[in-house]
């Protein structure tokens, strides 16, 4: 719903959905109840449109794109709606204006933001496109190229880079009250023209370019988002804000959203969405522990142990959330020094980029501390373990971090497939022991599985599962056996390709077909980056080939 109030010649629509003020039918159609008495009363002059809460509007309830989507007003008549209105609206944004919220703000006549609101057009990520006017209104403010990049891609932006661009016309620090802010500024443009302020009636700057930059933007999308029907639908989209008038645009924007509604990707991708969310609200089954009654330990200092593909990726993973102070044990020189300058380099690449500041960097590379002997780790307070994945070798590690490490220490493997009560089983506090499994390349993939030990202490598990958020991954609680989950799904995609290749294709072959169906690396691949021998010892030590065949039997009768 939304709520209405006016303030010195100024109504006020605020947003009331939380947590993030989501278009539901209910609020579309408050908004809407709120616009006609704004504009009946001769005592308004200007309007504001802002949220409650935390955030101004993420955009469309993705809860209802099954059901109440259509009901009136949905969003697109409602953008129209709102630009239409002779009083002029202000949108005043704090926290997200994402998707549909943002398109709100770009039906309003002028756009005033905190600096440290964030800005995005991500249905790309739902596999559908701003359906709401975003991509025929954001051409006709910012130009076809800026809006290729943001509606294509569907990244977040800066307050203040969406000024530079011009979608914000005022922004205000961050600590200011946006509401006052916003209040004030309805009041400054009270009784100005709005001929330029209808954003649908403005002409597309670089329309005559349309066709080069098209060109450009396929071709980045089939690089970036292989496989991916939505960014091209959304390229579509923008082009005919440049070749058709707005009217003929829409039209165009409705055809492209209602093919991609309920396809199989983006039915995968809200699905995917929403699964990302309902994980971090883990419970261990049958005892009543959960997310919500369990605190995680406090964890300042970090170790991993072992430089290998996975340890560099855990330090990178750890150094980019935050931690101040993460321990790195390799006892093989080579290792570490190659390890080390790997971490370096990425870091280096990062600030290249401008994904960090050469102040972060300069604190992340002083975050790191080598450390050469066991006793090293005893004031740490999560050591994770990333060496070969060799039980006899596992257990040799947590015999004597059990014996050094403080009693409140968690000790963490990576294992990807050891029973993880085993490894527990040689400290002398096995509750203290989890698994944390990470997905190489670990500062990339965005899965961390941890491995619920049968001794494993529910603030351990807190704490594993915290650590996996605090470095922004998508976290997942499983249960302890064979191949956990990952590799006991992975497991049947890899005999799946196996028989291709028993049955004579290249794993070139098969690696190419992957990544042009949308994979980002082929089976293959990720074979040769995680050790072919990883797979090879978990096979053997289980002994997964049936002992009646004859060596050298296919792997179908197998
Ligand atoms: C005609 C079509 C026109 C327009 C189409 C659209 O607008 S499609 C929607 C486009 N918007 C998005 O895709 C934004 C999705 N949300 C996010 O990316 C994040 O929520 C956001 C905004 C970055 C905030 O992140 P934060 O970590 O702060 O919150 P969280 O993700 O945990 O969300 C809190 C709860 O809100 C639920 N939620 C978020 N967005 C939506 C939404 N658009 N619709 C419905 N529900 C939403 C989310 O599931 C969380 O719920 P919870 O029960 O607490 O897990």
């Amino acid at each position: 719903m939304a709520n209405y109030s006016v303030r010195n010649q100024v109504a006020i629509i605020s947003l009331c959905s939380p947590p993030v003020n989501a278009l539901s039918s209910d609020v579309r159609r408050g908004i809407l109840d709120s616009l006609k008495k704004a504009e009946q009363d001769v005592k308004v002059a200007a309007i504001v449109i802002c949220g409650e809460g935390r955030t101004f509007c993420v955009g469309a309830d993705i809860t209802e794109f099954k059901s109440e989507f259509k009901t009136f007003p949905n969003l697109f008549e409602l953008v129209d709606i709102l630009e239409s209105s002779p009083k002029p609206i202000v949108a005043a944004i704090h926290g997200h204006a994402f998707g549909g919220g943002l398109e709100v703000a770009l039906a309003c006549h002028y756009r005033v933001a905190l600096s440290s609101a964030k800005l995005a057009l991500p249905e790309v990520k739902l596999g559908i496109l701003p359906g709401a006017g975003g991509t025929q209104r954001l051409p006709r403010l910012i130009g076809i190229d800026s809006s290729m990049q943001w509606i294509a891609f569907g990244d977040e932006y800066s307050a203040q880079i969406a000024a530079n661009i011009g979608i914000i016309d005022r922004i205000f620090p961050s600590n200011a009250d946006i509401l006052e802010s916003a209040v004030q500024y309805a009041q400054s443009i009270i009784g100005k023209s709005l001929i330029n302020r209808r954003v649908s009636k403005l002409p597309v700057k670089d329309a005559s370019k349309v066709s080069h930059i098209m060109e450009k933007y396929k071709q980045i999308v089939g690089k970036k988002s292989r496989g991916a029907i939505a960014p091209m639908v959304c390229l579509e989209a923008i082009k005919h804000a440049a070749l058709l008038p707005y009217v003929e645009g829409m039209k165009k924007e409705r055809m492209g959203i209602e093919a991609l509604m309920g396809s199989d990707q983006s039915k995968s991708l809200i699905y995917m969405f929403f699964a990302e969310r309902q994980v971090r609200n883990w419970t261990i089954p049958g005892t009543g522990i959960n997310s919500k009654n369990t605190k995680p330990i406090k964890v300042e200092k970090v170790a991993v142990i072992g430089l290998g593909t996975m340890g560099r990726g855990i330090v990178l993973s750890l150094l980019k959330a935050g931690i101040k102070h993460v321990s790195v044990m390799e006892l093989n020189k080579t290792a570490r020094e190659n390890g080390l300058l790997f971490i370096k380099n990425i870091l280096e690449g990062y600030a290249a980029r401008g994904t960090i500041s050469e102040t972060q960097k300069r604190s992340m590379v002083d975050a790191l501390k080598p450390v050469s002997n066991f006793e090293m780790l005893k004031d740490t307070d999560l050591v994770i373990e990333a060496v070969f994945e060799s039980m006899s070798i596992k257990k040799d590690i947590f015999a004597k971090l059990g014996q050094v490490c403080k009693p409140s220490a968690v000790l963490a493997t990576n294992t990807s497939a050891l029973d993880v009560d085993e490894i527990a089983m040689v400290t002398p506090k096995p509750k203290q022991v989890v698994g944390m499994h990470f997905f190489a390349p670990a500062h990339v993939m965005k899965l961390l599985e941890n491995v619920r030990g049968s001794k494993s202490s529910p603030q351990v598990i807190a704490t594993a599962m915290n650590m996996g958020q605090r470095m922004g991954k998508v976290t997942v609680l499983v249960g302890n056996c064979h191949g956990f989950v990952g590799n006991r799904m992975f497991r049947h995609y890899t005999v799946e390709t196996d028989f291709m290749l028993e049955e004579g294709a290249y794993p070139e072959q098969v690696d190419t077909v992957l990544k042009k169906f949308g994979f980002a690396m082929g089976r293959y691949q990720v074979g040769d980056l995680s050790g072919n021998d990883i797979g090879y010892r978990m096979r053997t030590k289980f002994e997964m080939t049936n002992k009646q065949q004859p060596p050298g039997a296919p792997e179908r009768e197998r």
